[in-house]
């Protein structure tokens, strides 16, 4: 699970994991989709009348939005795949990993107040909707990383991330059971 505020790096982390055989699960909202985004790649973007709570592993709601991840989404990925990612905040990451302690690991990722600002801007962020993210960021802690994170990342360069992240995995995996 990839946890981190908006800027962080998840969306573009994911997508280099998705190349190296790690697929990403897709959740459910309901905001509106970003330029570019499509429906069923980026999220399954939903009215909120459409949503039935009893179709969801977890649900949460951040910036006023309902976010969530669908049980027949991981049902689904789990019948193909051996490892999966998905981008979630941090209740939801806190959920899965009350859930499922042994199958889930929490990645956090962070980079410093200014680059995020850059990397916002860059990606098409208008001012002011940085400049609510960034306070929403703040107001809700989001920028700390949370206790239960198994790996704590900055994310400088991509390839560097990325490369920490399957070094982890692996050791992970080759870990002896307790
Ligand atoms: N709990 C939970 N969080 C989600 C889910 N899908 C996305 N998120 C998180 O919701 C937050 C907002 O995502 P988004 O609107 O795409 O903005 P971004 O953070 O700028 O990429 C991010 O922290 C995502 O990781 C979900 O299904 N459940
Ligand atoms: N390591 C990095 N170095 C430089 N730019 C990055 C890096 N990681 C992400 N970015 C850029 O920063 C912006 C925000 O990244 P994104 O993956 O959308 O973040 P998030 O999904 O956490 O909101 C995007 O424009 C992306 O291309």
């Amino acid at each position: 699970m990839l946890v981190g505020p908006s800027g962080s790096g998840k969306t573009t982390v994911g997508y280099a994991l998705s190349e190296k055989g790690i697929p990403k699960l897709v959740t459910t909202t309901t905001r509106k989709p970003r330029e570019g985004e499509r429906d069923g790649v980026d999220y399954y973007f939903r009215e909120p009348d459409e949503l039935n709570p009893d179709d969801f592993i977890e649900q949460t709601v951040y910036n006023q939005r309902i976010y969530g991840l669908t049980k027949n989404e991981v049902k689904h990925a789990l019948e193909k795949y051996d490892k999966v990612h998905v981008s979630l905040d941090k209740n939801g990451a806190k959920a899965m990993k009350q859930a499922y302690p042994e199958e889930t690991l929490i990645i956090f990722m962070y980079v410093p107040l200014s680059e995020m600002v850059k990397r916002m801007t860059e990606r098409g962020d208008s001012e002011q909707k940085i400049s609510e993210r960034i306070d929403f960021s703040q107001e809700t802690n989001e920028l700390k990383p949370i206790e239960e994170a198994d790996l704590i990342i900055e994310n400088r360069s991509i390839e560097e991330t990325v490369d920490t992240i399957l070094y982890f995995l692996k050791q992970r995996a080759s870990a002896p059971t307790e």
